[in-house]
């Protein structure tokens, strides 16, 4: 294969740590004046242009963005592809949200046209936005991620999806069976887990809608692939945390119950935890298991303030999640403006630095693929985006007022959404040019 090589030159930024375990400077790299050297889909080096431009060759293709932000792609560890078609359904807490709204909505995936039609928008969509790997639940039907996967291969980017598993507690229209939802998966496992960068994730939707047998199976499912995904949802809304007590009145709490059928591990990722308490937290971190923080689904929703601190005193991994559709927007710059408004109403602080390290770093770790994706570092994947410093002519005046990198960054988390996006580039190649 020809060597593909090229040079990018523009400030540069990106996440080298959490600014809760090293402080705030020291968690991350900025380059005013920087240059990224790109070669066969991977970053080859990094540094200011002053000093890496001597060493390129004479014929290198150099990319000038005098004006804009280079960073790594972000990540949301937390999306519903079904869902595509719902965002801002209006009036419902949780649970009648689903039968609302939800449920009649993923059914339309039983048509496997429907299916590739809405994975083409929703990549579009995750591409327009910034957002290069993803963490996606499927509906109930194969079909969903088999057109999901295939846009995604397409484009060879870093994504994981599953099939949601669900055996009651849903409208028989909807729901598997614990035998056909293993199958279905394994099936859906042997096609598509570790193909390219494709990784597959079992996805039993949430313990109310997953009889015992099925979330047996889900474990089982785990131990016989290196490497999968578990991905869940946990402990978002008051009135679904009292109908797992009822449900599984045996198990010490809701984590109680994942933690009992084996769901807990490296590669699980628990949407929302927003009423976790101390005990769960450090049950999580124990085990190396992750959240997924989607601050616009849990004000949508009305579902409560992510206890951001209490995760970080047990260390648990987080990373930030869109929950598109119960969130309202595919845009991590949007979901992290209101991540801010999370922390503010709760007497805290979300620092620009630790929201990037949210959107990239923090949710490469919580996936565990930090030596892959989510930093500018040389011989990860060439996944980055372009953010346009003239996206807006409000977003161009402010941040002409602006002192710092600080500043800026805050200011393209409060204002910035798709506009700043100006290019999206996956394993090096231009995926979105807006
Ligand atoms: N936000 C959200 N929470 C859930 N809990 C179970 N299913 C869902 C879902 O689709 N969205
Ligand atoms: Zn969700």
């Amino acid at each position: 294969m020809p060597l593909t090589r090229k040079a990018y030159r523009a400030a540069l930024l990106h996440s080298l740590a959490d600014p809760a375990e090293v402080g705030i400077e020291a968690s991350y790299e900025y380059f005013e004046d920087g240059l990224l050297l790109v070669e066969n889909g991977q970053i080859s080096a990094i540094g200011h242009a002053h000093n890496l431009l001597p060493t390129l060759a004479a014929d290198i293709e150099i990319a000038h963005y005098p004006d804009a932000l280079i960073t790594p792609g972000l990540i949301d560890t937390h999306i519903h592809l079904p869902q595509t078609g719902m965002v801002g359904a209006y009036g419902e807490q949780l649970l009648d949200w689903l039968n609302t709204y939800t449920f009649p909505c993923e059914s339309q995936f039983a048509d496997p046209a429907h299916a590739e039609a809405v994975a083409d928008i929703f990549v579009k969509e995750l591409l327009r936005n910034g957002t290069t790997t993803a963490l996606v639940f499927g509906s109930v039907h194969p079909q969903s991620v088999n057109a999901f996967f295939e846009v995604a291969q397409k484009l060879d980017l870093r994504m994981i999806a599953g099939k949601v598993m669900m055996d009651r507690n849903a409208p028989d229209y909807l729901t598997d069976t614990a035998e056909s939802s293993y199958t279905e998966s394994k099936t859906l496992i042997e096609r598509w887990h570790g193909k390219g960068r494709l990784h597959y994730a079992v996805t039993p939707r949430f313990a109310p809608t997953s009889t015992p047998e099925q979330l047996t199976l889900a474990g089982q499912l785990l131990g016989e692939y290196p490497d999968l995904y578990m991905q869940t949802h946990i402990s978002e809304n008051l009135q679904e945390v009292q109908w797992v007590k009822e449900l599984f009145p045996e198990r010490k709490g809701y984590l109680d119950v994942y933690d009992h059928y084996q769901l807990l591990g490296e590669r699980s990722v628990f949407a929302h935890g927003v009423h976790l308490c101390d005990d769960e937290c450090a049950r999580l971190a124990e085990t190396g298991s992750a959240i997924a923080f989607c601050p616009t689904s849990n004000f949508f929703l009305g579902s409560g303030l992510f206890n951001l601190p209490m995760a970080e005193k047990h260390k648990v991994n987080v990373g930030l999640g869109t929950d598109v559709g119960g969130g309202t927007s595919f845009s991590l710059l949007h979901t992290l403006n209101e991540a801010y408004k999370v922390m503010q109403l709760q007497g805290a602080r979300l620092s620009p630095f630790k929201s990037l390290y949210l959107a990239t770093l923090g949710g490469a770790r919580a996936l565990r693929l930090e030596d892959r994706i989510g930093t500018l570092q040389p011989g990860t994947d060439a996944d980055f985006l372009v953010l346009d410093y003239n996206a807006t002519p409000l977003l161009s005046y402010r941040l002409k007022q602006a002192k710092d990198i600080a500043e800026r960054l805050f200011v393209l988390m409060t204002l910035g959404d798709d506009r700043a996006v100006a290019q999206t580039y996956a394993a090096g190649k231009l995926v979105h040019q807006r």
